[in-house]
């Protein structure tokens, strides 16, 4: 089994580099082959960075790895999440105040590849889920959201329950070249007037980690 792993930073999945290290042996043994890519921040990074890769190296599975901001206030800081539905939230017009997407404006049609209607949805059936965590609708943005009018917005149109700056370009590469692929989140902030006092990082890193090689070894058999 070859797996991708992927995140934006080296940062988010530093214990993961760490557990690799230590368990290269027992993964060969396992015949699972894993590759990082650290694909930068953000939706251009991101897509250049796998639309590359993926020319050349075909995973059975891809997984994204990052920190996120919430929406939902019933989720804790470092719960992990697995996004299932991502949009690209400020890709579109203003029309005063009004936001508008690309599907709002016809510069996109509703099911063109790779959407279902107009979402990126993982369609992969038969994905391990484990462990078993909560599902997320996620928006993907450019600009991190964080004014009250903007977060209204958002949630009206979308129902988001997180943000990223990453996720729709990998599950858009991933959908394009047909490669089952596992977004995992784990919620560093919530999506509010930006205070960066109150953000998680260390704990949702921890998470997040925990979880990715939880995944990896399920994936493994190991
Ligand atoms: O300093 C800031 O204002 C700031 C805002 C957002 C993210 C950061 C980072 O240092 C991490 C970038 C990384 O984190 C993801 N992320 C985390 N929280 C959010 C969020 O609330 N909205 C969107 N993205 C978020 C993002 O995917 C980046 O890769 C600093």
């Amino acid at each position: 089994m070859k797996i991708l792993v992927t995140a934006a930073t080296t940062l988010e999945i530093q214990p993961f580099l760490q557990y690799l290290d230590q368990h290269i042996p027992a993964l060969k043994a396992a015949h699972c082959q894993i590759d990082v890519l650290i694909a930068g921040i953000g939706m251009m990074h991101t897509a250049f960075s796998l639309g590359r890769h993926l020319v050349v190296n075909k995973p059975d599975i891809a997984i994204q790895a990052g920190i996120g901001g919430a929406f939902r206030h019933d989720w804790e800081l470092g719960q992990v999440v697995l996004v299932k539905r991502e949009s690209l939230a400020d890709l579109g017009a203003e029309d005063n105040d009004q936001f508008k997407d690309l599907f709002d404006i016809g510069l996109w049609q509703p099911s063109q590849a790779p959407f279902t209607g107009t979402f990126l949805d993982n369609t992969f059936a038969g994905l391990p889920e484990v462990p078993p965590l909560p599902t997320a609708t996620g928006i993907t943005v450019n600009l991190v959201s964080g004014s009250e009018p903007t977060i209204q917005k958002l949630v009206s149109k979308y129902a988001p329950d997180v943000e990223s700056m990453e996720g729709a370009a990998f599950h858009y590469a991933c959908l394009l070249e047909e490669i089952p692929f596992i977004q995992l989140r784990s919620i560093s902030n919530y999506v509010e007037i930006r205070d960066k006092s109150k953000w998680k990082i260390p704990l949702a890193v921890k998470t997040l980690n925990e979880t990715l090689i939880k995944t990896v070894e399920t994936l493994a058999g190991i």
